[in-house]
């Protein structure tokens, strides 16, 4: 059983932009901008409408980076992110009901009020690296097993 989900990380020179989850899963730490792909729309247009709603950007130049897979023990469904990333971007970041954006040196990226697989995988997605990678967590602080993976492609392309 799996569930699609979308991750969109906007970039500027030597900046990411985050935004704090106000609400729902991961509410409390900084991510990037997505959700769940719905029925009736492929995962780009997903990444395109979550980018939006949740930060009030447009883009139509977000490119897959990364697939990762996210298991919890005693949860059957796994969720299977999709992770996209643009530097060409239309509008101001904006506040929304869900998230609060702010931009970060890549630098000083929040790592320790982020989800515990972000500080793993976002040096290859910073260095333009593909990747793929796996997940067991128990609860939502602790990494029980993991696999992540340079890749030269990714299945959608
Ligand atoms: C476990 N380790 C993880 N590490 C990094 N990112 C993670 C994650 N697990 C989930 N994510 C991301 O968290 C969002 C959840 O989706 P979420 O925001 O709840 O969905 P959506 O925006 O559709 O909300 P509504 O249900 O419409 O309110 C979505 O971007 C997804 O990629
Ligand atoms: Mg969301
Ligand atoms: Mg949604």
């Amino acid at each position: 059983m799996k569930k699609l989900l979308t991750l969109v990380l906007i970039t500027r020179p030597n900046q990411v932009l985050l935004g704090m989850k106000k609400r729902g899963f991961g509410q409390g730490r900084w991510n990037g901008f997505g959700g769940k792909v719905e029925k009736g729309e492929t995962i780009l247009e997903a990444a395109k409408r979550e980018l939006f709603e949740e930060s009030s950007l447009k883009s139509d130049d977000l490119k897959e980076i990364g697939l990762i897979d996210f298991e919890f023990v005693g949860d059957p469904q796994i969720l299977e992110v999709h992770v996209f990333t643009t530097s060409k971007f239309e509008g101001e970041p904006t506040e929304s009901s869900e998230m609060r954006p702010q931009w970060f040196n890549v630098k000083d990226i929040p790592f320790d009020t982020m989800w515990p697989d972000d500080h793993l995988w976002f040096p290859l997605f910073l260095s333009g690296t593909k990747f793929k990678g796996y997940f067991l967590f128990e609860g939502h602080d602790k990494i029980l097993k993991q696999t992540l993976d340079k890749v030269d492609s990714l299945p959608d392309e």
